[in-house]
């Protein structure tokens, strides 16, 4: 057991999915998985371990945040001997080329948080996923014929501005930095994956758009966006 995980050691496989919402994961165990045991209810942090396949895996939430995440990677890598964790989120578009229900692969993360200093006094505010995790999804998705999208992500601690600070976001995140969509975890996620030598990776399903202002509802992030998660399973059989 952990401090925010009530799980034995043993019940924890070596390959976790993470969505944000520990709803998803129930879904996600209860619509593709067999023989599942839930794993943790520790503030309904919900956590099932179960098959895909032949395949044993976690599916946890990780709640939302680059704290929550840092908080629940750091102890699945450190305390339960995790391998892989591919994070299956949400994320906000800021380009046309991006559409609600489009699958994205996250090629690298720029963050304007301050974990990976604070963690490991770690310069700079770029993080990136590991690109053996990423070329195995990338050849899964091409096998199921699936589209998957590669693009920089901005991962943000704040998910809505004040008018006042929209000009940041526009000059340095967009323009500066290239970032084609937002979502808040993937930083401490690949930061933890970085210093403990593990590997990480972040699928992301576009939610809302900046651009089209079109928007998903609270119910289809819960339930519809099997692409991404059907990539991940398949992709967690090459591992
Ligand atoms: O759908 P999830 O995985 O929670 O991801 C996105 O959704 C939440 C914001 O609505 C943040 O956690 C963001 O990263
Ligand atoms: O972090 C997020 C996720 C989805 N949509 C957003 O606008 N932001």
């Amino acid at each position: 057991m952990s401090t925010h995980i009530g799980a034995q050691k043993d019940e924890i496989a070596n390959i976790v999915l993470m969505p944000g919402d520990p709803l998803r994961a129930k879904m996600i165990a209860e619509t593709y998985l067999s023989d599942v045991k839930i794993i943790n209810t520790v503030r309904n942090m919900l956590g099932y371990t179960g098959f895909y396949k032949t395949i044993r895996v976690t599916v946890m939430g990780s709640g939302m945040g680059i704290p929550s995440m840092g908080i629940y990677s750091y102890e699945l890598f450190d305390k339960y001997d995790v391998d892989y964790i591919i994070r299956i989120g949400t994320a906000g578009s800021y380009t046309k080329e991006l559409d609600i229900f489009d699958t994205v692969l996250v090629t690298e993360c720029y963050s304007d948080s301050n974990y990976s200093y604070v963690q490991s006094l770690k310069q700079g505010h770029i993080e990136k996923p590991s690109i053996q995790l990423n070329d195995i999804i990338l050849a899964a998705a091409k096998k199921m014929k699936k589209d998957i999208l590669p693009a920089k992500v901005y991962c943000t601690d704040v998910y809505k501005r004040e008018q006042n600070a929209q000009q940041i976001l526009l000059n340095e995140i967009i323009e500066k930095q290239g970032c084609k969509c937002v979502e808040m975890e993937s930083y401490s996620l690949f930061h933890n994956a970085n210093v403990l030598n593990k590997q990480a990776a972040c699928i992301l399903t576009i939610s809302d758009s900046m651009v089209s202002k079109k928007k998903t509802t609270s119910k289809e992030r819960e339930t519809v966006f099997l692409n991404m998660i059907e990539i991940a399973l398949e992709s967690i059989r090459s591992l």
